[in-house]
């Protein structure tokens, strides 16, 4: 059968940031959106083990208020980074995944709120994560620990007393961005850190059964490509690594961003362009996958991939904490719940236990949406007023507190 794929992937580069000196804390005046690093020292992992010189790469837009009162952490989700919003910028090819949600008169509006957001624990976007360089000099690879959601919200807490930042206004994220959110409701405040207000989006107290189910296979795909070396391989050539694996990854999980029905009514049977099913050619939905996976496969590191995919697996918020509904219960933050309709991947069910559990929750809120769990990177239309009017709320609280 002949080989469809019209590019030949190259591993992207990890930006691995250990040249670049750390920033230290962000000043007035720092321009928007710039990425920054941050030199964390060593991190207590969940597990026992430590990460030591941990750095972590972030962004910011607008001004921190001389109160302190306005700061906004904006987490990403699995294959998200810090450009939240504005142009693609030096070694980045796209403009913010949040373009339309952050910025001037913005539902998040940098005019007013100083918005922070980092690259996780474990990826590859500036922050340490297996392509970074391990204390004997080389990449840690395959060697690189095994990282719980806590462990990527301490790190995030380290940076947030390293901006000088005592307490957000606002912490807000979709999906794997979400779970971080909820752990910040919790950890945040342990740690000295005031979290006035949550925004968990399309996301889960406890990965599911079903949730881990879809990962598993995706860790098999990166697993099972020879390149992959057992997590050591970047010192292969570019057009070494297991970008094939991590193409049929990203092709599995694409897959459960989507729905049936938008899949069905866009792609349907259509083959894919002058290709034939019945001699080995593509339809037009294999052809539309190949494209998301290779996509990836070109800006993505294979091992943060299964790093960020193995916290996600392993996410609890109520481990250790006598179950998820009580671990929610002691979430003392006001919080704004949203779901997607259609999202396959996390279920309106699972959000809607979040704004049972959550005491100071307001009622759930659900975007409509052919587009499933993606829909939180498309729908700005509904998603966007969903979370003005909860922060003009907040905004207004505030108003008559102060008056
Ligand atoms: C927080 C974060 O998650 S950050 C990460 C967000 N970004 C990503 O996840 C990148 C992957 N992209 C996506 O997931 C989606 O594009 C979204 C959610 C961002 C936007 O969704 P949509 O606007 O519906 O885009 P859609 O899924 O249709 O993809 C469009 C792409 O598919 C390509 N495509 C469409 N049909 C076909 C086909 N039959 N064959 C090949 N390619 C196809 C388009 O050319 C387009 O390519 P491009 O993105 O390189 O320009
Ligand atoms: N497209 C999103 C979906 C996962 O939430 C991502 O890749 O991060």
């Amino acid at each position: 059968m002949t080989d469809h794929r019209s590019s030949t992937p190259r591993r992207a580069r990890a930006r691995d940031a250990a040249s670049v000196p750390a920033s230290g804390a962000w000043r007035q005046g720092d321009p928007p959106g710039d990425r920054r690093f941050a030199d964390l020292g060593a991190v207590e992992l969940e597990s026992g083990g430590v990460l030591p010189d941990v750095r972590m790469a972030y962004e910011t837009w607008g001004e921190l208020a001389p109160d302190g009162s306005n700061a906004v952490l904006v987490l990403h989700a699995l294959t998200g980074d810090a450009h939240v919003a504005g142009p693609a910028g030096p070694g980045q090819t796209t403009a913010g995944w949040w373009e339309q949600m952050v910025g001037p008169g913005a539902p998040i509006d940098t005019d007013r709120y100083f918005v922070v957001a980092p690259n996780v624990l474990g990826g590859c976007q500036g922050t340490t994560g297996p392509a970074s360089t391990a204390p004997d000099g080389r990449p840690w690879g395959g060697r690189f620990p095994h990282l719980t959601t806590r462990d990527q919200v301490a790190a995030e807490i380290e940076l947030t007393r390293q901006l000088g930042i005592t307490g957000w206004e606002l912490v807000i994220g979709a999906s794997m961005g979400g779970l971080r959110v909820l752990e910040w409701g919790l950890l945040g405040p342990e740690q000295g850190i005031e979290v006035r207000n949550i925004a968990p989006v399309a996301t889960t107290a406890q990965s599911s059964g079903d949730q881990i189910a879809w990962a598993h296979p995706q860790l098999g795909a990166i697993r099972a490509d020879p390149r992959w070396r057992g997590g050591d391989y970047y010192d292969a050539a570019d057009d070494d690594g297991p970008h094939a694996g991590l193409a049929v990854a990203r092709q599995i999980a694409h897959t459960t961003y989507r729905t049936a029905t938008e899949l069905d009514a866009r792609f349907g049977r259509l083959p894919q362009g002058g290709e034939d099913p019945l001699t080995g050619g593509r339809y037009a939905v294999q052809s539309y996958l190949d494209h998301h996976g290779d996509k990836l496969a070109r800006r993505f590191d294979a091992n943060s991939y299964l790093v960020l995919t193995e916290s996600m697996m392993t996410h609890d918020l109520g481990r250790d904490r006598g179950g998820a509904e009580s671990a929610l219960s002691q979430i003392t933050a006001r919080a704004l719940v949203v779901a997607v309709d259609s999202d396959r991947l996390f279920p309106p069910a699972q959000a809607g236990r979040i704004a049972t559990w959550l005491p100071r929750a307001e009622p759930l809120r659900i975007i409509t949406s052919d587009f499933g769990h993606d829909g939180f990177l498309v729908e700005f239309d509904q998603l966007g007023p969903i979370v003005a009017e909860f922060l003009a709320e907040t905004a207004s609280v505030q108003d008559r507190a102060g008056s």
